[in-house]
């Protein structure tokens, strides 16, 4: 039976194959070489830091998900994106699937012209006219989805992101795509407890997981983030960051609200190291 995230992926390459009829690759590639060069996105986690004791924020522009519908109305991703960067966010992610979460290439462009914060393009990555397009717009960070490629396709997409000077946040959900991801390179492992095929959320999940990662990339813990405490615990069990999208879209102050987290995750990791 076909999952939601086979859905989605069917609307995807529907979409990305009328922009690629468009604007040509050969296209693309010269507007992505004539972009300043990407941003050092595994830096702005904290990766070259021994040990790594700061909780890092990846801030989430998300109008609205196929699990909760509408979740904001965002007149101004700008403006948005704005509060994310003066609250600290190490990184700021863009959807830009557009027929389940309302996401564009536009809010994507809005945002690059409003921060120099680095910038994931949140989107599901079939191709590599994906990646040449995301580094055309500006991005400095595209997702890999594990459960959506296959190993041929997840070594080939990170390679080439790596070559044209991105980094990846490479999402797993279970042991077995953590290991693929490792294996294929990944440096920054995303753990997201949101289980694509169903949308169900297991914050148990990143506990269960997180053992198996190796030390190297930089773990971000995905989902599921409302309040402090909820980074805290991920924190304690081995988050470098989180990626937060609703938690912060619904809020008043994203500003503010980014800040606690950043703190409530510090106190949480000396804990941890303070305990080793
Ligand atoms: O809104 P939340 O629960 O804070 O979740 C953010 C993020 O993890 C979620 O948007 C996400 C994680 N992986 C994805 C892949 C595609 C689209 C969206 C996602």
């Amino acid at each position: 039976m076909a999952t939601v995230l086979d859905d989605i992926i069917a609307g995807v390459r529907e979409d990305l194959e009328a922009r690629r009829s468009a604007f040509p690759l050969a296209a693309v590639r010269e507007a992505a070489a004539a972009r300043p060069a990407a941003l050092d996105a595994f830096g702005a986690l904290g990766g070259n830091e021994e040990p790594r004791r700061e909780l890092k924020v990846i801030a989430e522009v998300k109008r609205r998900s196929p699990s909760k519908g509408e979740l904001a109305d965002i007149v101004d991703p700008a403006a948005l994106a704005q509060q994310y960067a003066d609250g600290g966010a190490a990184v700021i992610s863009v959807l830009t699937e557009q027929r389940r979460f309302s996401g564009s290439l536009d809010d994507f462009d809005a945002v690059r012209s409003a921060v120099g914060t680095p910038l994931l393009r949140k989107d599901f990555t079939v191709d590599e006219y994906q990646i040449h397009e995301a580094r055309a717009h500006g991005a400095d960070l595209v997702l890999l989805i594990v459960a959506a490629l296959d190993d041929a396709e997840l070594k080939g997409f990170l390679d080439l992101t790596h070559e044209l000077g991105m980094n990846a946040l490479v999402e797993t959900h279970t042991e077995e795509e953590i290991d693929r991801g490792i294996a294929a390179g990944a440096r920054i492992l995303g753990v997201n407890v949101r289980n694509l095929k169903t949308l169900d959320v297991d914050r148990a999940v990143f506990g269960r997981l997180a053992d198996r990662i190796p030390a190297g990339p930089v773990v971000v813990a995905e989902s599921g983030v409302r309040s402090p405490e909820d980074v805290a615990e991920y924190a304690a069990l081995g988050a470098n960051a989180v990626l937060v999208g609703e938690a912060l879209v619904t809020h008043g102050s994203p500003r503010e609200r980014i800040a606690a987290f950043q703190r409530s995750g510090a106190e949480a990791i000396a804990e941890r190291l303070g305990a080793n």
